[in-house]
């Protein structure tokens, strides 16, 4: 498929998908999307891939959906589209997703990086859920993972002020992972995307699965989940590998 709204690239086992409307800062729309979900599905199947970075610009990672696109939207259109819900594809990803911002991630950008597993902030990078300013509210999830990472209260006055966070208070209120400084973003999330890459496959998707189900599910019940995921490993030729590399004092391979 060729892509016009964001770049593909893969480095060794991590892909990279750039979001790319560079005229609108990275607006989403029908299109972007739309390859944005056909990028993840190739990475997906490919099984050399260990890992995806999403990413944005400089100035942007994305400042939200397309306000010029939504603008005359009406009731009927956004209910029988079902308006956003193919958004939530990337939410889906079984692979690990790392999201890599810099400059603005507002709205729907902001809710985009909060489906990724975790966040690394550029020291520009900018949140917010700036909705309510165009008379509506956060429509891709933004008002329950953002209260799930920062909290009732501080989410709450971000949703009804549109007030933007920078990356310090972003650190400081758990909605990124890290700081970095802008220059380096891409160099670090490729350097930690690629620790990951280099795991087992099926250990990394596990866990990533183990860790989400504790935002669904009672803690008993999520501990019963991990129980028996973490015995199905020692099915696998990689718990094997694992731990035979650390008593013979070499790194693991696990690519087969
Ligand atoms: C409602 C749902 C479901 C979800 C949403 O995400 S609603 C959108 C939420 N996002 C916003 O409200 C942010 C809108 N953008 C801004 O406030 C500003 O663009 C900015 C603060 C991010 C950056 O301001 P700056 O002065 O540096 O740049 P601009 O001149 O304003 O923008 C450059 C260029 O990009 C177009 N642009 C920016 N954001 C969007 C957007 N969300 N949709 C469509 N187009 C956007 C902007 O119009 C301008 O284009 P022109 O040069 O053609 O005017």
């Amino acid at each position: 498929m060729a892509y016009e709204t964001i770049l593909l690239e893969v480095d060794e086992r991590v892909g990279i998908i750039r979001l790319n409307r560079p005229q609108a800062l990275n607006a989403l729309n029908a299109q972007l999307i739309n390859e944005l979900n056909a990028a993840l599905d190739v990475l997906e199947a490919d099984r050399a891939i260990g890992c995806i970075i999403l990413t944005g610009s400089e100035k942007a990672f994305a400042a939200g959906a397309d306000i010029k696109a939504m603008q005359n939207f009406t009731y009927p259109d956004t209910y029988l589209d079902d308006y956003i819900t193919s958004w939530e594809r990337l939410s889906r990803t079984r692979k690990p997703v790392i999201a890599a911002v810099a400059g603005f991630a507002l709205g729907g950008g902001c809710e985009l990086a909060m489906m990724c597993d975790f966040i690394l902030a550029a020291d520009t990078a900018k949140f917010g859920q700036p909705e309510i300013k165009l008379g509506v509210m956060p429509g891709s999830g933004g008002t329950q993972r953002l209260t799930r990472f920062i909290g009732k209260s501080k989410a709450m006055e971000m949703c009804l002020t549109g007030r933007l966070m920078d990356a310090v208070e972003a650190e400081r209120s758990g909605l990124v992972s890290r700081i970095i400084p802008a220059a380096e973003l891409m160099t670090e999330a490729l350097k930690v995307a690629k620790v990951i890459a280099g795991m087992s496959l099926p250990v990394a998707m596990q866990t990533k699965e183990a860790v989400n189900r504790s935002y669904e599910t009672s803690l008993a019940e999520g501990i019963r989940f991990e129980r028996r995921v973490f015995q199905s490993q020692f099915g696998l030729a990689h718990q094997q590998e694992g731990m035979s590399a650390f008593i013979e004092k070499r790194p693991p391979d696990f690519k087969a």
